[in-house]
């Protein structure tokens, strides 16, 4: 299959790599000529992906005239940009390519996931799909054992790419659950960033499984408010990708944390944060979407808080741990 993949980031790159690997003729897009030279001249990203060895077949451009003849079209860049990569782009694609989103966010203006900015930009094309699950970039490209979700409305459509897109250390599961499998990667950064603020503080392995479970809660809360399974929750893009980013110091949302969590300012953080951390901007998003929603969202709340309101981390933990005591379950008669 002819593969475009846009962004030659951490996760384009190793998914890049993947597809390659499996045998499909794959364009990686970057933005920036000096990666695309790294890649093609020296197989290497050495920015995102230090010492990882590239497939020869792999060819990376800045010209996005490679996009016209691909198959299928693989969207990897941070969520708050894709909007403006569409519209420069969107000449080169055909109407009803296959299209896969694997990003994990929520636009801060519209309140949308990746998916829906790409049907608002493709609204008559019905090969829409999205791939989530635990998955550091880096394992990947080691080519480390990895399980992740591709959901979609059409189930042959979903099926045929499974099968086409998988490896034995790649393994695709499938779901009709587009809008669960996208929640469920965008929320848990910000229980990610939660995590690594109290590991930060020094706060414990109780209270990290206790963060965990109450973030699962309160981010299952919210997905099926807007329209997300509940089951979604419990599989690989939900449960999966939560205990891996709340334990997993390869996460940068969870790194920002625990950073937060010993002291440092945002400011001072972002400043050497060379790669995406969503959960920042999706914070943002969701403080909008619970309180549209009422949702009660407490954990969400409070990294939004220690984010945007410079509370300090001990004050706001102090807060959480005084809230009124209640049943663990809202649907059990307890
Ligand atoms: N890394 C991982 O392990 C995983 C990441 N994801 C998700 O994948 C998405 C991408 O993340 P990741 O690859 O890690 O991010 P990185 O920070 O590693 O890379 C981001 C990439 O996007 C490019 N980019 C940034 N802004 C723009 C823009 N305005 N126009 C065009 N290109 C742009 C960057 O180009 P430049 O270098 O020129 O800045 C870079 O190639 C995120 O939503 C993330 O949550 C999902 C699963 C795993
Ligand atoms: O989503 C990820 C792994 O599944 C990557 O997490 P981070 O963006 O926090 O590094």
């Amino acid at each position: 299959m002819k593969i475009a993949v846009v962004g030659a980031g951490s996760w384009g790159t190793a998914l890049a790599k993947v597809l390659s690997e499996k045998g499909h003729e794959v364009f990686l897009l970057a933005r920036r000529s000096e990666v695309a030279e790294a890649i093609n001249h020296r197989r290497e990203n050495p920015q995102y992906l230090p010492g990882i060895i590239l497939p020869a077949e792999l060819q990376a451009s800045v010209e996005p005239e490679v996009l016209r003849d691909r198959e299928l079209i693989l969207w990897v860049v941070p969520c708050q940009s894709l909007r403006g990569v569409l519209k420069s782009l969107r000449d080169y694609l055909g109407s009803d390519t296959p299209m896969i989103s694997a990003i994990k966010g929520i636009e801060i203006e519209s309140g949308k996931t990746p998916f829906e900015v790409l049907q608002e930009f493709f609204p008559e094309n019905r090969a829409l799909m999205v791939l989530s699950g635990p998955s550091f970039a880096l394992e990947v490209a080691n080519r480390l054992p990895t399980a992740v979700v591709l959901a979609g409305e059409d189930e042959k459509l979903v099926h045929s790419f499974q099968e086409a897109l998988s490896l034995p250390y790649f393994r695709i599961y499938r779901s009709l659950d587009v809008r669960g499998v996208e929640l469920c990667g965008a929320l848990k950064n910000i229980i990610a960033i939660a995590a690594g603020i109290s590991d930060g503080l020094g706060l414990g392995l109780n209270a990290r499984a206790a963060l965990i479970t109450r973030g699962l809660s309160e981010i299952i809360r919210l997905g099926v408010k807007l329209g997300a399974k509940s089951i979604t929750f419990s599989g690989l893009a939900g449960l999966g990708d939560l205990v891996l980013t709340c334990t997993g110091n390869l996460s940068r949302n969870y790194t920002v944390g625990f950073r937060l969590g010993k002291g440092e300012k945002l400011s001072e953080i972002l400043q050497d944060l060379h790669q995406v951390a969503e959960g920042l901007k999706t914070a943002l998003a969701v403080k909008k979407l619970s309180e549209k929603h009422q949702v009660e969202m407490p954990i969400s709340e409070a990294v939004y808080r220690i984010l945007y309101e410079e509370e300090s981390p001990a004050e706001v933990l102090r807060k959480l741990l005084s809230r009124p005591l209640k049943a663990e379950f809202e649907v059990l008669p307890l």
